[in-house]
């Protein structure tokens, strides 16, 4: 059956932006501040990692201060070690997410480390979060297949989510990071880690590159997870993975689950505007197929 009801985990600030031109830390606040508005309560507002890996987020610390931090939107940040930990805290934000891979070349690539001394990075990041009371998700790239070794085995992302949620997530978002899946793939290794971890601790992040996320999120629907990451204009994707173009439009994902009954308590029309907004401010045209037909 399917849900009444999915909760959209907005990553158009971060995943977007972060493989899109400089914007000036102004637009980036006036975005979110607008995302929120459209009714969005979860919204990943930048990173705090390495400026020489992506210059794209260093104004994240700015960013995060400079939003109006509603009481009703949950704000996150992404987090690679305990370094990034203390300066989301030092910008008063509440949420973190951490992330891995399932694939052993990807994280060497992304994150300089094994998938193992990722987890041992985590550790501590997940003592002191605990400590400051702050919520942790966390993502494991590359579940449909990797940039660099092509297939990757269902029970090693099983593997990997499971670790993380043993370690303290709240909930693991599984990353098509190359968007290579097809719906019975996505739904086979979503059943392969749902034997090891509820789904209602699962959200899907597909990324559109082969323009099948919307179909591999159908597939997904009735699978108990009722979470579902997308990006604002289908902006981004991930530095360090070739090919990877943005999540799935949230606007796409909108007037999908609209249409089929599910709510998601966003204001399509408000949010159209401000994926046009960003893309004008970028120089591009928006990837949202939802986005282009209420524009014209
Ligand atoms: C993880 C590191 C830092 C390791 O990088 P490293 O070089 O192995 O780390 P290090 O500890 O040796 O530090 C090297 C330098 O980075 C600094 N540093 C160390 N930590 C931080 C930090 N937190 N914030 C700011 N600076 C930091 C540190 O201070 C030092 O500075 P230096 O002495 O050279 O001046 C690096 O590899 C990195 O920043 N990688 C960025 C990866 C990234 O952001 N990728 C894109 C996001 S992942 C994604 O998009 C996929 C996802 C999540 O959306 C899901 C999906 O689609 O699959």
């Amino acid at each position: 059956m399917y849900p009444s009801s999915i909760s959209i985990y907005e990553v158009g600030p971060r995943d977007g932006l972060q493989n899109e031109a400089l914007l000036p830390t102004a637009a980036k606040v006036q975005l979110i501040n607008g995302l929120a508005n459209c009714g969005l309560n979860r919204i990943e507002v930048g990173s705090f990692v390495s400026h020489k890996w992506v210059p794209q987020m260093a104004d994240s610390a700015a960013v995060c201060q400079q939003i109006e931090q509603r009481a009703d939107v949950r704000y996150s940040a992404l987090v690679p070690n305990i370094k990034g930990l203390e300066q989301a805290l030092a910008a008063h934000i509440r949420e973190i997410a951490l992330f891995t891979a399932a694939s052993e070349s990807f994280c060497q690539r992304n994150i300089n480390c094994s998938i193992n001394e990722s987890l041992q990075r985590f550790e501590p990041v997940f003592t002191a979060a605990k400590a400051a009371k702050l919520r942790v998700r966390a993502y494991v790239s590359c579940v449909l297949g990797c940039p660099y070794e092509g297939t990757i085995n269902t029970a090693q992302v099983a593997a990997v989510t499971h670790a993380l949620i043993e370690m303290g997530a709240y909930e693991v978002s599984l990353g098509d990071t190359i968007g290579v899946g097809t719906p019975r793939a996505a739904r086979s290794m979503v059943d392969a880690v749902s034997q090891r971890v509820s789904p209602s601790q699962l959200a899907l992040h597909f990324h559109d590159t082969y323009g099948q996320a919307l179909a591999n999120i159908v597939a997904c629907l009735d699978s108990g997870i009722h979470t579902i990451d997308a990006s604002v204009a289908g902006l981004g994707g991930c530095p360090y993975a070739k090919g990877a173009s943005g999540n799935l439009a949230t606007e796409d994902l909108v007037y999908m689950l609209e249409g089929m009954g599910i709510e998601t308590g966003v204001d399509l029309p408000q949010l159209a505007k401000f994926g046009q907004q960003i893309c004008q401010q970028l120089g591009k045209v928006t990837s949202s197929k939802v986005g282009q037909a209420l524009q014209s």
